[in-house]
């Protein structure tokens, strides 16, 4: 079994390794409970896929921001607004369990650090592969980026498909859900606001 980690202010806290003999068996249960028969040749290795699958879906427990950013922070003059736009997303969401995806958009406006590029995908896959709504997940992917390069401001947009809202529940598959978290003068001055949402357009 894992150590037990606590998230600090989350309340969270949660095991650094899956136990993957014990998320099979649980598995195993669960094929048995939906009706079906957990021993027949197609579902024989079902349970122990599952528990793998479900271990990479929620790999975001167990990674840190510094381990993902490593090294890649770097200094540098000027203080043009930065736009990342559609890094795809697949999350799963906190009610059901069933996916949500779609893109995220990131804008800020450096002081004196950037962020290597490709770490905005890595910050957002890592926030993502954990159980989510949709507003925490833009907000935490703001609040990450805030933290490491104490911008001028930082703008996030992120756009989803909500499973439990097409396969059950309402049913509605033509709706689309966006969200965004915005800080420091993104937040403040309406004139950056818009020069990051027209950039996205
Ligand atoms: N705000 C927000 N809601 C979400 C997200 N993902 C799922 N939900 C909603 O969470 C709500 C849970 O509502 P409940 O009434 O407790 O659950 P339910 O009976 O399964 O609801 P229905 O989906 O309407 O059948 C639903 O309205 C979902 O659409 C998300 O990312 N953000
Ligand atoms: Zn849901």
């Amino acid at each position: 079994m894992g150590r037990m980690i606590e998230v600090e202010d989350t309340g969270l806290s949660f095991t650094s390794d899956i136990d993957i003999d014990r998320m099979s068996a649980l598995a195993l249960e669960w094929l048995e409970l939906i009706g079906e028969d957990p021993r027949r040749e197609g579902l024989i290795k079902t349970p122990d896929r599952m528990a793998r699958a479900w271990a990479f879906l929620t790999k975001g427990y167990r990674e840190s921001l510094e381990e993902i950013v490593g090294g890649a922070v770097f200094e540098a003059e000027g203080s043009e607004m930065v736009v990342i736009k559609g890094i795809e997303y697949y999350s799963m969401c906190e009610h059901h369990l069933l996916p949500f995806f779609g893109k995220v958009h990131i804008g800020y406006i450096p002081r004196k650090k950037i962020l290597g590029l490709s770490k905005f995908g890595r910050i957002t896959d890592m926030f993502a592969r954990r159980l989510q709504v949709q507003e925490r997940l833009s907000v935490q992917i703001a609040q990450a980026i805030w933290d490491l390069l104490e911008p001028v401001g930082v703008g996030v947009v992120v756009e989803g498909q909500h499973m439990c809202m097409m396969m059950r529940g309402v049913e509605k598959q033509h709706s689309s859900t966006t969200s965004s978290a915005m800080l420091g003068n993104f937040r403040e001055d309406a004139k950056t606001r818009d020069e990051f949402l027209s950039l996205l357009r």
